[in-house]
């Protein structure tokens, strides 16, 4: 690779255009009789072909072997990164939450360290979503990996990842985001040793940028800070090993060359990747707590209007300034179903037991809100501006029941004493 393929194109679902050698994009025309240095060109579409415009993302890519090279796949055991929902599971009616997944996957990398922590939906369906963490201490070295069950979410906890993939590189620090389209190859290398993280499997409708009706034109996450890669390929001569997910199960694959083999690329089917610190957080100067849809970075829309197949919302550090208000989210039971995780710093509405590296998850109607300290602290509280510092949580909120996998329910830490929380709310009424 004779640039720094560390570099970015910027923009949400642009019409990126990238060599990494100077005209290996074809001009005026998508497949030349012969391409430009004889490559191959190939299409890749996230998209039926007659979804409406504005929904569709393809992207043509100009390289050194078609990915049909390959040699034939064989089951490949992978039995913890589950697929949808388990119908069967008996789905406790109740808040569940888990202390920090241990950082104790050294021996796997990011494809072997991945578990599924819950599910819903179908993959075959193209609805729902899976929420994983992954714990990993191994690069990928020659090894790649093909997601055609969904795009993948990437939320960084701790340690940066290398993810190199068929259309360039992405480096993605924690507080970073990268999303990855279904069925671009790409492989993760962990530059910081262990590693863990969260990531949304989306079988649903591709993430996109949510409207943002009366706010206007500008806020939230803008479409400029999201970053793509520049085409970038891998010289190095020698085997892979491909590992396919396809409809919940996993297979492996020789291949006799490496699959990121692409010289140049041009379309709008790209992997991003954003910092949350870019985000253009909005809340109340007046008074009351705003719904958290006003912190939706990305949502995938399912086909009933504003009712998401996944909404991926972030707590991100902020002022708060309401007058006569208890500040951090009420009591409530919802419709939606609200899958959490905390990248780094506190909760505010869970100061103590929700921890980074942990998870929550509160089911459709299952209530909950602050704990008891909480409670007692904001609600007796002098309110003078204050500033949430030093603070990432996030939620994978889906119009679907998250159904908790038996490795979650079993092997994970699950919190036993979670509803302790608020057992010490006391009844205050003085009438
Ligand atoms: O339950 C949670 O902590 C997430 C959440 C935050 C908020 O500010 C309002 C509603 C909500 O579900
Ligand atoms: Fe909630």
């Amino acid at each position: 690779m004779a640039q720094d393929p560390l570099r970015y194109q910027s923009g949400f679902g642009n019409e990126y255009a990238t060599e990494a050698v100077p005209g290996s994009l074809p001009r005026g025309r998508n497949s030349p009789q012969r391409a430009p240095h004889d490559l191959y060109p190939e299409l890749i579409s996230g998209t039926a072909f007659t979804a409406p415009r504005h929904e569709q993302r393809r992207s043509w890519m100009y390289r050194r072997q078609p990915s049909v090279v390959a040699g034939r796949y064989q089951p490949y055991a992978q039995p913890l990164w589950t697929t949808g929902g388990d119908a069967g599971t008996a789905l406790p009616p109740e808040p569940l939450r888990w202390h920090p997944v241990p950082l104790d996957g050294a021996e796997f990398d990011f494809v072997d360290g991945m578990r599924t922590l819950a599910g819903n939906g179908d993959a075959d369906a193209q609805t729902g979503v899976g929420s994983l963490v992954y714990v990993a201490g191994q690069s990928m070295g020659r090894r790649a990996f093909v997601n055609a069950d969904g795009e993948l979410l990437v939320v960084p906890q701790q340690g940066r990842l290398v993810i190199t993939t068929e259309l360039g590189m992405l480096e993605v620090a924690p507080g970073e985001i990268a999303l990855l389209p279904r069925g671009l190859a790409f492989k993760v290398a962990l530059p910081d040793g262990v590693s863990r993280g969260y990531v949304c499997e989306n079988y649903g409708a591709q993430f996109r940028l949510p409207e943002l009706g009366p706010i206007g034109s500008n806020g939230l996450a803008n479409a400029r800070d999201f970053l793509a890669p520049v085409a970038a390929y891998e010289d190095a001569a020698g085997p892979y090993e491909l590992i396919k997910k396809f409809g919940g199960r996993f297979w492996r694959a020789p291949a006799k060359g490496t699959p990121f083999n692409v010289v140049a690329w041009h379309g709008n089917l790209a992997p991003v990747k954003y910092d949350t610190k870019n985000f253009m957080t909005i809340g109340s100067i007046s008074f009351d707590h705003p719904d958290p849809s006003i912190f939706t970075v990305l949502t995938s829309p399912s086909d009933t209007p504003g009712t998401a197949n996944c909404d991926f919302v972030i707590f991100p550090p902020r002022w708060l300034v309401m007058e006569d208000t208890f500040r951090p989210p009420w009591y409530h039971r919802n419709l939606m179903s609200e899958f959490m995780g905390l990248v780094y710093g506190e909760y505010d509405a869970k100061p103590g037991g929700f921890k980074p590296g942990g998870a929550s998850l509160h089911n459709a109607m299952v209530p909950h809100g602050p704990d008891e300290e909480a409670f007692e602290k904001a609600s007796s509280v002098d309110l003078k501006p204050q500033k949430l510092d030093n603070t990432l949580a996030f939620m994978f909120e889906s119009r679907y029941r998250f159904i908790p996998t038996a490795w979650a329910l079993s092997t994970a830490p699950l919190d036993h004493d979670y509803a302790d929380c608020w057992a010490g709310l006391k009844d205050n009424f003085r009438p």
